[in-house]
């Protein structure tokens, strides 16, 4: 008889980051969230969704009450040794260094892989590279590139590094519509096809409602919601979070997305300027 494996999962509980004397995240428990799925982490600004990312890849401090991947304990590893299982990709724009595209992704192939082998990796980066679709910027150097064309670069040096977790910090910040849409399709084939956990703090909630398989929202440092991106991203969880007034409709392609009909004031009644949607 067949036996099944059960796919790794991501499990984190009770995670309490305090900074600068203020307390960020206080016992925050994360679902269980399994390999092969893109998970968009969400919430409003100072939210903690990088404190968060940051404490899962140990460069934050922080206490937690379990870290894990699978069966293997991550709260012991210091950050490095945690890297090879959660690479974390901070958000802005990589270091201007003197580096071409391929010369910076063979880099982090070699911490990876170590400089003994050298054939395999060159393969190894054109195929990154081509993943992105970027292969035509191998050659060029990281600083005579634009600001988009480095956070691509970043983007295939956290590829290249083949972890089982990619925590992405904003990852689409820097990108045109064209590349956005670009680097969400190829995310959410390599979190399927290569089995990896990808989680990316996004504030397009449109790009989570089309390709994200699970979403969290946070908000002041809380889980106000968890779920699909359809049971997180509704006009009860965004007054909350947002402060925002919202309808959810299906565009005429299919795909629902989020109508901005006003923002809640303090005392919760509405500001309704406008149907328009929003600029999503
Ligand atoms: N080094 C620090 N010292 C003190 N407070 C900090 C520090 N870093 C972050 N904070 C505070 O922690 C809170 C959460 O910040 P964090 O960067 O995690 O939010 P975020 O949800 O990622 O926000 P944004 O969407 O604006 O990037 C904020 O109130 C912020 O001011």
């Amino acid at each position: 008889m067949a036996q099944t494996t059960q796919p790794a999962t991501l499990l984190a509980d009770g995670i309490s980051v305090r900074l600068g004397g203020h307390r960020i995240l206080d016992r925050l428990d994360i679902p269980e969230l399994p390999a092969g799925a893109l998970v968009a982490l969400l919430g409003p600004n100072g939210s903690g969704k990088s404190t968060l990312l940051k404490a899962l890849a140990g460069l934050a401090p922080a206490h937690m009450t379990r870290l894990a991947w699978g069966a293997i304990d991550l709260r012991p590893m210091p950050a490095a040794r945690r890297a090879r299982y959660l690479r974390y990709l901070p958000p802005g724009l990589p270091e201007d260094v003197h580096l071409t595209a391929a010369e910076a992704v063979m880099v982090a192939l070699r911490a990876r892989t170590g400089a003994a082998q050298a054939g395999e990796p060159a393969r190894r980066v054109a195929a990154v590279l081509e993943e992105l679709d970027i292969a035509g910027l191998a050659d060029r150097y990281l600083d005579e590139l634009s600001g988009g064309q480095r956070q691509l670069v970043a983007l295939a040096q956290a590829l290249a590094h083949d972890p089982a977790v990619l925590l992405l910090d904003e990852p689409l910040s820097a990108l045109d519509l064209n590349h956005q849409h670009h680097v969400m399709q190829m995310l959410r084939g390599l979190a399927h096809e290569r089995h990896i956990l990808v989680v990316l703090v996004l504030h397009d909630l449109d790009m989570a409602l089309r390709y994200a398989d699970r979403a969290l929202l946070l908000a002041r440092g809380a889980l106000l919601a968890a779920g699909t991106p359809a049971e997180v991203i509704r006009p009860d969880h965004l007054a909350q979070a947002f402060s925002i007034l919202t309808r959810i409709e299906p565009s005429s392609l299919g795909h629902p997305h989020v109508l901005v009909s006003g923002l809640a004031d303090a005392g919760g009644t509405h500001a309704a300027p406008s149907d328009k949607p929003s600029a999503h």
